[in-house]
């Protein structure tokens, strides 16, 4: 039977890809969808900046700014809103899809010679040829003959996978770098297994060896494939992918989340409520479930889906019920300050060609406060290499002959918290940049090499707890869980599926996992 009353806590990518999934399903479910921001869309804000000084316009992120083709709930999203004249692609031969660095600082070089910024290698040609070879060379060919070592543990964290199967030097270097650029963590506290659950498996199909397994063809079988393809309505969105490395959207990737609102907004079934958060979420009696909003109303919904922040989630209903969730507090999160910079020149006068940098745990282990020196960031994208057909004006070979270079510096995760304001742009402060702000540059200009100009435009943006660092042990937990909310009155919750708990959190921090795990919630409510 369909859901009388579906309630939907958190109006982020998770929650909004839920409720349209969901009105379309049950067309005569109702379903309310809350949000304690006055805003929907979480994590995702994009600004289009006018720059008075060159007559041109950028647009900035300060959550995600690209999206991945292989995403195909997101493809159908975009097919289902009809946003395929929004999209710009960037293309998988352009250097912002091959070329990608990393900046070594001098104290941290694994081999004395490699430091500063360096390119990566993208194939097995470039492998031979670039600086990594002594490092990367001997870990491929000694993985290779090294017996099986998994522990019998059922995960690890990412650094100790790395370590055990290529060694100390090169996990520090490649995999604490990969780990800042995701999930802005310490690669030694997340789980292998939640964060990168094909290498666990790829680990398996090699009886062992992790290049063994990359080697194996891997064998799908007809329900996988079926799985794979079918079930998204995505029209004509894979043809337009198929030269893509990454895509957005020209106004933003706010123009995703801003389509899915316009969409529910126009669905009689479903009521937005903005601006409203949630107090307490009981379950009374193991029968009926009450919400009491801040604004205090009282709700009385058949089904929740809370698409919350999971320690958010456990403070209102912890105490409140007889269940007990200790899975909500499980996982500790991190802070990034996005710090966006528009310089008035071309990017080839600021960085070399490619999609950015990503900066290695130091060798000495994280500080334990931010120093002008040691501002704690994690890496730089070089967004105007991906994103110019954003800007305005446009030209051919924006590179060369662009107007302005927008790029995105990150800091925060692992480190201590920078002195950095939570929230502030170059036109509060009359175009004069603060020290804090001053001492980024110097930095910037430290990984890139050469003096730069001051910025036009710059704007600081503190994403409090933004992404998850999910701790060895996170898929086992997440299934006990789910088995907890499902059960039926066994005395532990009684939930009988009634509560749905998804997000990143959960099951996955990339867009692509949000509004996938939206389009699953409520498989099991008919
Ligand atoms: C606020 C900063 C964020 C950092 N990581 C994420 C955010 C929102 C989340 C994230 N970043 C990437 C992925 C994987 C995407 C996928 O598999 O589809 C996720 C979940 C990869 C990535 N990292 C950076 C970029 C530009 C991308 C592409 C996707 C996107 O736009 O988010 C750069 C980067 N992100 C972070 C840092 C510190 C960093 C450094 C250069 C943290």
């Amino acid at each position: 039977m369909a859901p009388g009353h579906v309630a939907i806590l958190g109006g982020g990518l998770t929650g909004l890809s839920s409720a349209l999934h969901l009105s379309r399903r049950f067309p005569g479910s109702r379903i309310t969808l809350l949000e304690k921001q006055t805003i929907l869309g979480g994590w995702v804000r994009s600004e289009r900046v006018q720059i008075h000084q060159s007559d041109a316009s950028v647009v900035l992120e300060a959550g995600p700014r690209t999206l991945r083709p292989n995403a195909k709930s997101i493809l159908e999203l975009i097919n289902i809103l009809n946003l395929q004249d929004s999209v710009i692609t960037v293309s998988k031969t352009s250097p912002a899809a091959k070329a990608r660095f990393l900046y070594v600082p001098k104290d941290s070089a694994a081999i004395p010679k490699i430091e500063g910024l360096q390119q990566l290698p993208s194939s097995i040609l470039s492998l031979l040829s670039s600086p990594f070879r002594s490092i990367m060379l001997p870990a491929i060919m000694r993985e290779l003959i090294k017996r099986s070592n998994r522990p019998k543990a059922t995960d690890e964290s990412v650094d100790s996978f790395l370590a055990r199967r290529f060694g100390e030097s090169f996990a520090r270097t490649f995999g604490s770098a990969l780990v800042h650029g995701i999930y802005a963590a310490d690669s030694r506290k997340l789980s292998v297994r939640a964060a990168f659950p094909t290498l666990w498996q790829v680990e398996d199909r090699g009886g062992g060896s992790l290049i063994r397994g990359l080697i194996v063809p891997q064998r799908i079988n007809a329900k996988q494939r079926t799985a794979d393809n079918g079930n998204y309505d995505l029209g004509n969105t894979l043809e337009m992918m198929q030269d893509a490395s990454v895509y957005s959207f020209r106004d933003g990737m706010e123009t995703l989340t801003c389509a899915m609102e316009n969409y529910l907004k126009a669905q009689s079934n479903v009521h937005i409520l903005p601006g409203t958060g949630i107090s307490r979420l009981v379950h009374k009696n193991n029968k009926s479930i009450e919400l009491l909003t801040t604004s205090g109303e009282i709700l009385s919904p058949t089904h929740v889906v809370s698409a919350l922040p999971l320690h958010a989630l456990h403070s209102i209903i912890s105490d409140s019920n007889s269940l007990n969730l200790p899975h909500l507090t499980a996982n500790p999160t991190s802070t990034v300050h996005v710090v966006n910079f528009v310089f008035p020149c071309a990017p080839a006068q600021i960085h070399p060609a490619g999609f950015g940098y990503l900066i290695p745990r130091p060798i000495a282990g994280y500080p334990s406060s931010s120093t002008p020196s040691s501002p704690g960031i994690l890496g730089t994208v070089f967004d105007s290499c991906s994103l110019y057909a954003q800007d305005t004006p446009s030209v051919p070979d924006y590179f060369n002959n662009g107007r302005l270079t927008k790029l995105t510096l990150m800091t925060g995760g692992p480190y201590p918290t920078p002195s950095l304001p939570p929230h502030l742009s170059s036109p509060e402060t009359d175009g004069s940049i603060p020290d804090v702000v001053r001492r980024l540059l110097r930095n910037l200009e430290l990984h890139l090499g050469k003096k730069l100009p001051d910025p036009v435009y710059w704007r600081v943006r503190k994403n409090e707890a933004c992404i998850p660092t999910l701790l060895p042990g996170h898929v086992d937990r997440m299934e006990e869980m789910k088995k907890i909310l499902l059960g039926s009155g066994d005395g532990r919750s009684g939930w009988d599926g009634r509560l749905e708990i998804v997000g990143a959190g959960v099951g996955g921090v990339s867009v692509g996992d949000c509004v996938e795990a939206g389009k699953h919630v409520g498989k099991h409510w008919v």
